[in-house]
This record gives structure tokens, sequence and C-alpha cells, in this order.
């Protein structure tokens, strides 16, 4: 049975639970359980605080897990990235008082707050740059106006924690973070984990992509099929009215408008958009 870690709170914990019930599974938490059977779907699911997760699957008890890239990258665990998630996009970034640090450089000596304290000082070290890391378990932007530390490192979405404690971001981001699912390298042919992958394959898909039909003339194919190339190839069925096709494919959501107008302006008509409920690549 393969055993699955979950992330049982934080930013990512309901997007976790949300993908993997649209990838099939049965996770529902009634109560405080840790840990959930799905016995139709023969895995176990444990929900693990997102910190300790890479070290569970690191250490081989829990087979593969999900949890955010920079907390993996904070881990000495031996996990790697199996697949990217799409979820808890974020940046790792420095800041500190408006207008006191522009650079790397003005890190030098002073005292960082972070709960990332392991990717904080592979950054320092690979930069040549000593400083002081202060250990907080969170809240870390109140440090500066606490006064344990001159500066910060920590994650940034929309930055508006960093603008209430008053602080603004410098220099590069660290790191960009999203929710991974990983494993350790072991487990790369592990046919249970492919299966896994695969599902949760099927759901960014299904998430990312839609299904375009659309009718034209078959003079106008190639140019409206150069629009839409799909992801294999296009499927091209007759119409009773011989001197026009119909055209079934798998388009990117995010750019469907301009796709259609510009399929539209070269001569398909009848052109219509269906959501993907799920897929299988
Ligand atoms: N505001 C946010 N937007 C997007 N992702 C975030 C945000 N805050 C945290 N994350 C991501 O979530 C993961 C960390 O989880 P989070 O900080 O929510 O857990 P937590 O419950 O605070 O855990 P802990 O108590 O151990 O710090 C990281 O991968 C981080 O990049
Ligand atoms: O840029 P923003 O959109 O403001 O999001 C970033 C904030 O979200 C996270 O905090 P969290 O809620 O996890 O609290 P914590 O500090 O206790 O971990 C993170 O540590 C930042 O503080
Ligand atoms: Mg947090």
């Amino acid at each position: 049975m393969l055993r699955i870690a979950v992330p049982n709170k934080g930013s990512l914990s309901e997007p976790a639970i949300t993908m993997l019930t649209e990838a099939g599974y049965q996770l529902h938490r009634r109560g405080r359980e840790l840990v959930i059977s799905d016995h139709a779907n023969d895995v176990e699911f444990f929900f693990l605080r997102p910190r300790d997760i890479a070290v569970h699957v690191g250490h081989g008890t829990i087979h593969v897990g999900i949890t955010g890239r920079d907390l993996l990258r904070d881990s000495p665990s031996g996990a790697v990235e199996h697949r990217a998630l799409g979820f808890a996009r974020s940046t790792f970034r420095f800041a500190g008082p408006a207008g006191e640090f522009t650079s790397l450089e003005d890190i030098q000596g002073r005292r960082i707050a972070t709960s990332y304290d392991k990717l904080v000082r592979d950054y320092l070290n690979e930069a040549g740059i000593d400083a002081e890391v202060v250990h907080l378990d969170g809240a870390v932007e109140s440090s500066v106006r606490l006064g344990v530390a001159d500066l910060i490192a920590d994650v940034v979405e929309t930055g508006g924690t960093l603008r209430a404690a008053g602080l603004e971001v410098f220099g590069d981001p660290l790191m960009q973070s999203e929710a991974l699912l990983i494993a350790r390298e072991d487990m790369r042919d592990n046919a249970a984990l492919a299966t896994l992958d695969r599902r949760l394959e099927g759901v960014l898909v299904a998430r990312s992509y839609v299904l375009v039909d659309y009718n034209v003339r078959e003079r106008d194919l190639n140019a409206a099929i150069a629009i839409t190339p799909g992801l294999n190839s296009p499927t091209i069925s007759p119409l009773m009215n011989t001197e026009w096709l119909a055209v079934r494919v798998m388009v990117k959501a995010e750019n469907i408008n301009s796709v259609m107008d510009r399929l539209y302006a070269e001569g398909a008509r009848a052109i219509i958009v269906t959501k993907l409920a799920a897929s299988r690549i």
C-alpha cells in the first residue's frame, strides 16, 4: 500500500487535499484523524506538518509526499522533486526596513531572522556572505520591529505581510517555490507512484487545458490547425455538408479567447469550449 504524506495545516493543506480528491482519492477527514486508509485505491494518507514531510519521505517510512520546494530545500532530507503541482506558488526573499538595504552586500555582518535556516545559510555560503541567522518558527516579519534581527528572509506571495510590517524586499529572490510531489530517488520506478503521478498529471492537464470544437472549411483547415495543433494531433471528422470539417482539439485555457478570435478570423465557425473534468494524457 502506497503511503502518501499530506500537509495537515498551512497554505499547502487545503489545495493538496482538493487536488488528491480531484485525482479520485478518498481522504475526507471527519475529525482529527492522522491517518486515512483509501482501500479502493490501495493508498494510505498520513497528515503531517508541512515542514516534516520531506524528513519522513527521505527516511523512507512514507513513500511520497506533498510539500513546498522551499521546505524541501530547507531540509537535509534525501527526498527529491518528482512533479511540480502548480499551487502554493511563492518567492523566498530578503526584506528589511524601507531604504536600509539595497543589495546582497548590505547583509554582511547583520542578523537575519528566518524559519528557513538551511535554505538561507546555503544561499549565503554560495554568495560568500557572512551573517548571523536567527531562527524563528513564524511571524518572522515582526522580528525587526522587536529588535531580534536587522532583516528577514521569508516566503512572499502578495507582499501584504511585509507591507504591514513596514519592510521592503531587496536583492534577487533566493528561490521560486510551489507545491511538489516528492519521493526518494529509489522510488523512481515504483508502479504505485507512477499511478499517483499520472493521476496528478491528469488533474493538472484538466485544470490548464480546455476542449475546443469548431467547424472549418477544408480550404481553411491548415490555417486553423496551425493555431490549434493540439497535444498529439487534432481529431478531424466529416460533416454532412462535405465542404466543412469538424475539429476537436485540446487548447491551453489561459489564452482561449485570443485563440477563438484567431480561429474565427481564419473562417472557423461554431467554436465551442468545454471544461475538462479529468484526463489521462
Ligand atoms: N501566503 C502564501 N502563499 C503561497 N504559498 C505560501 C504562503 N505562505 C506559505 N506558503 C507556502 O506554504 C509552505 C509552508 O507552509 P505554511 O507556512 O503555510 O505552513 P505553516 O503551517 O506555517 O507551517 P509551519 O508552522 O511549520 O511554519 C511553503 O512551501 C510556502 O512557500
Ligand atoms: O506575501 P503574503 O501574501 O503576505 O504571504 C506571505 C506570508 O504568508 C506566510 O505566513 P503564514 O501565514 O504561513 O504564517 P507563519 O509566519 O506563522 O508561518 C509567510 O510566512 C509570510 O508571512
Ligand atoms: Mg508559515
